[in-house]
């Protein structure tokens, strides 16, 4: 049920469940490509690359101002997942080697 038309709680958070769902789903793909990431990447020092960190939060943040989600709370999110992706993508990167 969308937003708007929910009238109870029971209705919010069933929506919400689902959201988180979807959420965790799109999480596992994108962990998939860190993943991917640390296979690819030779060099140990190239996991971290701040340039596209940059660019990745950029366009989070411009896509959220289109679909009129926060940019300050977006931006706050998607340091949060990038740092996490390199912790992960590092983890793997060493896991991968060890
Ligand atoms: O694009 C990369 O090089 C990635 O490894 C992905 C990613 C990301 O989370 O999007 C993670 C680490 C880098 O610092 C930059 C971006």
């Amino acid at each position: 049920m969308e937003p708007e038309l929910c009238r109870t709680m029971k209705e919010v958070r069933l929506g919400v469940d689902a959201a988180d769902a979807a959420l965790i789903a799109l999480l596992a793909r994108r962990f998939g490509y860190m993943r991917a990431a640390a296979r690819i990447k030779q060099d140990r020092d190239a996991v971290r690359d701040e340039d596209r960190k940059q660019a990745v939060t950029d366009a989070a943040v411009e896509a959220a101002r289109v679909q009129g989600v926060p940019a300050d709370l977006v931006a706050r999110l998607w340091e949060d997942l990038v740092e996490t992706s390199i912790a992960y993508e590092d983890r793997e990167w060493a896991r991968i080697r060890g």
